[in-house]
């Protein structure tokens, strides 16, 4: 897959990122939107969601620390990105740990039309209604494949489905994208796994194949995490390190670094 070009496009238009999002991770996701290139807003009152997300060029929505009022805030932006032909990325943290959770991620895919769900591999097994184990926001153990389970989410749902871990799967039902960049350090940061979305969030705005802008997003993310483990052993600097070598990121380091394996499924 060509994801080359992407980055640079990223910079140029710098398109503005909606997030309602987490309250652990929020400026995190602030942070990594804007050296990644894109500009943050994180926007959560019911009254003007709708307003805020018809200026950006993505929403993202992550339920880390949702409460069913934040929720219904999802849907009204959801709604409104879908009448403006908006890519929104869903992040289901923690779907499956209680059931508010899961009802909540549930719900969303019914009532907004969702372009990427991003989760850890417990969170996309359990959305697609297989046996695993989630402790908190943490993925245990999954029972069954991985990969079909992911597959089968993305053709119920029409979404763009990635499955993040030290191996990052991300399909669209037929073809399946394996990227396997990264370090084992971002497990040690929290919020890893949100910035990947916020990421996604920014590449989609500017990448109308879904499919390739998450997988542009996860190689992006994760090459900066390789570039950011030259310099540190440890989780404080790796975070910092992680972004100053997205800020400093470009293409021909991309283009040299990037592990990106692709197949089709076999339904
Ligand atoms: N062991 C690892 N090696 C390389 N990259 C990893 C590893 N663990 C996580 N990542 C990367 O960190 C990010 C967060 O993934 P993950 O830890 O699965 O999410 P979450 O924090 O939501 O559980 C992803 O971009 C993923 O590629
Ligand atoms: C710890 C925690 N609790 C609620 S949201 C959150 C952050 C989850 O971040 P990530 O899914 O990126 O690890
Ligand atoms: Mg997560």
């Amino acid at each position: 897959m060509e994801i080359g070009g992407l980055l640079e496009k990223l910079r140029e238009e710098k398109p503005l990122v909606h997030h309602i999002t987490n309250m652990v991770t929020m400026s995190e996701c602030a942070n990594v939107t804007l050296v990644a290139g894109g500009l943050p807003i994180m926007a959560h009152a019911p009254q003007e969601v709708a307003e805020m997300v018809s200026h950006a060029g993505a929403l993202v929505l992550n339920i880390g620390t949702l409460t069913p009022a934040q929720v219904d805030a999802m849907v009204l932006a959801g709604r409104r990105a879908n009448e403006l032909g908006l890519p929104v990325v869903l992040d289901p943290v923690g779907a499956g740990a209680t059931s508010l959770r899961l009802e909540a991620a549930k719900r969303l895919l019914k009532e907004i039309k969702i372009s990427i769900i991003k989760g850890n591999e417990a969170e996309v097994a359990i959305m697609a209604g297989g046996a695993a184990e989630i402790k908190g926001v943490e993925s245990i153990n999954v029972s069954g494949d991985v990969v079909e389970l992911a597959a089968s989410l993305a053709r119920d749902t029409n979404a763009v489905v990635a499955v993040t871990g030290a191996v990052d799967r991300v399909t669209d039902g037929e073809r399946m994208v394996e990227v396997t960049n990264g370090n084992a350090l971002m497990a040690t940061v929290v919020g890893t796994g949100c910035m990947t979305a916020s990421v996604m969030g920014c590449f989609a705005a500017v990448e109308k194949d879904t499919l390739k802008a998450a997988v542009a997003a996860l190689v992006t993310f994760n090459v900066a995490a390789e570039l950011a483990a030259r310099n540190s052993d440890a989780p404080a600097s790796f975070k910092s390190q992680l972004f100053d070598e997205l800020y400093r990121l470009d293409e021909q380091t991309i283009k040299t670094r990037q592990n990106i394996k692709e197949r089709m499924i076999n339904q």
